[in-house]
């Protein structure tokens, strides 16, 4: 079973610029998260372009995680999906043989799951190939078409049985299915939410676990929020959320992707995570100087955290 409280940062893919893997500025990475309380991670997701990195690199990624996390993170959550079942199963037995907390899988994207039960199919096959390592289902119909009620997911999943199922990752609109998600199985399962910018939103729903691409660089932000809301103090909570939603407002009046977010966590952060590893979400270094001008008029280099 896994229950984490608290931030999860979608981590990175740092690459040189030659595309290549960049595994040795990970630890200087975990120090940083680990600098603004964040202690847990989520590895090759839509952040970490799992997609664009061959299965040979994903799974030096995650020893690599593994190995420089030991010590220092509580968490390592694996993303293994992909468009191949059998590849996912190879990443998900590979994640499990090196120890990781936890994996996760989007739904296939080309072959698409057309209801809840064929989902819960697919998170089956994900268990035969880990049986022993926890599965977080992840949630993300804006990006993967698969509009699935999580409600109707879960009970899908314990009728079909899959053990090592333990929650879902929710990066989708529908709070009323999250809210009863939660109310129905909160005790068993986690839900981690997805949409940063909103985080105020769904602390009153009973979420208390967030993965998200801006706590690698704002982790500090995000948990004075959560701990402004555990106190009561709402209006320090909003003035820090209105500070979250004006970063990712700079990121969107950039067309946001993976792309932009990695270029301003290397700005903000110092460390080097080069450039997208497909080219043509790379922003060209004029643009990212309008994008940090515009970071410091939104105050984000001197802010309220
Ligand atoms: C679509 C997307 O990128 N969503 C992000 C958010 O953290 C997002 O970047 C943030 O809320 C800004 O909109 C995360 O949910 C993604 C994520 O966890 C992942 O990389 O797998």
């Amino acid at each position: 079973m896994l229950r984490i409280e608290g931030l999860i940062a979608a981590v990175f893919t740092p690459v040189k610029e030659n595309g290549d893997l960049n595994l040795d500025v990970i630890d200087q990475y975990i120090d940083h998260l680990v600098s603004q309380g964040v202690l847990n991670v989520f590895v090759g997701g839509s952040t970490g372009e799992g997609a664009s990195f061959s299965l040979a690199e994903r799974k030096q990624l995650t020893e690599k995680w593994v190995t420089a996390g030991s010590g220092k993170l509580q968490n390592v959550i694996v993303h293994v999906g992909g468009i191949s079942v059998p590849d996912s199963q190879d990443l998900a037995r590979h994640a499990e043989s090196v120890g990781v907390q936890g994996i996760s899988t989007l739904p296939t994207v080309v072959f698409k799951p057309k209801n809840a039960s064929k989902v819960a199919e697919h998170l089956k096959m994900l268990y035969d190939a880990a049986p022993k390592t926890p599965l977080l289902y992840y949630h993300l119909p804006g990006s993967t078409g698969v509009d699935i009620l999580i409600e109707d997911l879960v009970n899908a999943v314990e009728k079909l049985g899959v053990p090592t199922f333990s929650g879902v990752k929710f990066t989708g609109a529908n709070l009323k299915d999250f809210r009863r998600s939660i109310k129905l199985f909160g005790d068993k399962y986690m839900f981690p939410y997805g949409c940063d910018e909103q985080m105020l939103c769904v602390l009153p729903l009973g979420c208390r676990s967030f993965i998200g691409s801006t706590y690698n660089y704002a982790g500090h932000l995000y948990n004075k929020l959560i701990e402004s809301y555990k106190n009561g103090d709402m209006e320090m909570a909003l003035k820090l959320l209105d500070k979250s939603q004006s970063l990712v407002g700079v990121l969107f009046a950039h067309s946001f992707d993976s792309g932009i977010n990695k270029q301003v966590m290397s700005l903000v952060s110092g460390i080097n995570m080069g450039p997208p590893r497909h080219p043509i979400i790379y922003r060209q270094d004029d643009e990212m100087k309008k994008v940090r001008c515009e970071l410091e008029e939104a105050g984000f280099f001197n802010g309220i955290y």
